[in-house]
């Protein structure tokens, strides 16, 4: 049986310099700090907006360099010694050589018995095996494994017996900030999560999070072909995607124990690049962060234009799609008739798709735009997203995504070959 999940609990990052990208996601994108792990070893910082939470984590090379500048040579038979303690705790795999985001968390019933069916199955491999950490406020056992994306793992937990506020080691930092501007802000939780993978290797990572999670397939649209799932290969986008949810465990008559009420759901998207349409923003993801990964991630906003403008006045840059986006038969009358203004969208760079529903002939409507990569390489960015009914990703929208974001790595690309030209 398949280990079923109750929640996404965090989504971890590993980077070199915790404290330039938690500044990055407390001032630009207004999460809030509410707990910290401080240790001569190692910093690990959780960041929150609604029931969206990063765990920012510093690459342990970073504490080691650092540490053996500050102490004593002694010091290094301490630390090679102490090497695997250098790995944040409920991390591992932390040594990676760009900044990455490197772990899903998932709260589960019984860490132990789901570790259990997965390892007598053989499921999949076990980075740590369940281990219990405590605190004053209690105990938590919790178990890593990978997953077959690049560097991607899944930490398990049950925190049915802990108290405390986030996860035993971490202390509460701030107070009552959980609140803070959310009518600025209403980011509330994450929305889905989009891996950029190889070539072929879709069919393998869907029967796997099937196997090990119990996830369904997601339809994103309704003529997709389920082994070919949605394929964009024409007019220069050249995209395969397919789509998962974990929540149908709950519609299909599983109940979970401790959940007062229904988490929303967190798709997991994955993309993986077409070789007839050149090279693409997929192949620059696997390039660039040097394999397969997280590439973005939608955070669900109830007010995407509030929201829009709330990051961009604080320095957040947004793609945009070609201007003519906004002008286009039908696309002024579209943003009109569900009630936004063409203008004001445009200048965000806020897309808009429109879709019917079958059944009820009601429109259902969907609002995205991405920001531009947070790291220092084209790698991860995240994508506000607001839906009004639409429950999956429409295809103007994907299409507009897909160039808003490669005429800007077309241009990044134009711009280092000219640089490269006039040094030589
Ligand atoms: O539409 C979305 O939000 C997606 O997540 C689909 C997607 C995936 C990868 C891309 O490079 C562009 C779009
Ligand atoms: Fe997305």
């Amino acid at each position: 049986m398949a280990a079923y999940l109750s929640r996404l609990h965090h989504i971890s990052l590993n980077v070199s310099n915790v404290d330039k990208v938690a500044h990055e996601l407390v001032s630009r994108f207004q999460f809030n700090v509410f707990a910290a792990r401080l240790t001569d070893r190692a910093k690990q910082l959780a960041l929150c907006r609604g029931s969206a939470v990063f765990v920012v984590n510093e690459r342990p090379n970073e504490a080691r360099r650092r540490l053996n500048g500050h102490q004593s040579r002694v010091w290094s038979s301490v630390i090679a010694r102490e090497h695997r303690d250098l790995n944040c705790l409920y991390g591992a795999h932390a040594h990676y050589p760009v900044d990455t985001v490197s772990n899903v968390c998932f709260e589960v019933d019984d860490v132990q018995s789901a570790s259990a069916a997965l390892r007598d199955r053989g499921l999949c491999e076990f980075l740590q095996p369940p281990t219990e950490v405590r605190d004053d406020s209690g105990r938590l056992t919790f178990s890593i494994i990978r997953s077959p994306v690049g560097n991607v793992c899944h930490t398990l937990i049950d925190r049915s017996q802990y108290q405390g506020l986030f996860l035993p080691g971490f202390h509460q930092v701030g107070s009552d900030s959980q609140t803070a501007g959310r009518s600025q802000c209403p980011i509330t939780h994450f929305d889905h999560i989009t891996y950029a993978c190889p070539r072929s290797s879709t069919a393998h990572i869907t029967r796997w999070y099937h196997n090990t999670f119990g996830f369904q397939r997601f339809f994103i649209d309704r003529n997709e072909d389920v082994d070919e799932g949605y394929v964009l290969n024409h007019d220069g986008i050249g995209l395969r995607l397919t789509a998962m949810e974990y929540w149908k465990c709950s519609e299909s008559g599983i109940t979970l124990p401790f959940k007062d009420e229904k988490e929303p759901d967190c798709k997991f998207v994955i993309a993986e690049s077409l070789p007839e349409q050149g090279r693409n923003q997929v192949d620059t993801f696997l390039d660039q962060h040097r394999g397969a990964g997280i590439q973005h991630i939608g955070l669900y906003t109830e007010d995407i234009v509030r929201t829009a403008q709330t990051l961009s006045q604080a320095g957040v840059q947004f793609f945009s799609p070609p201007p003519a986006y906004y002008t286009e038969v039908g696309k002024q009358e579209e943003i009109v008739a569900a009630g936004h203004d063409p203008h004001i969208l445009s200048q965000y760079g806020i897309l808009l798709d429109t879709d019917i529903h079958r059944d009820t002939d009601n429109q259902r409507y969907l609002l995205q735009v991405f920001t531009k990569p947070i790291f220092g390489e084209d790698t991860f960015f995240l994508e506000l997203i607001e839906r009004r009914g639409a429950t999956g990703f429409g295809e103007g929208n994907i299409r507009a995504l897909w160039r808003s974001v490669q005429a800007y790595m077309e241009n990044e690309e134009h711009d280092e070959t000219e640089r490269v030209n006039k040094q030589s």
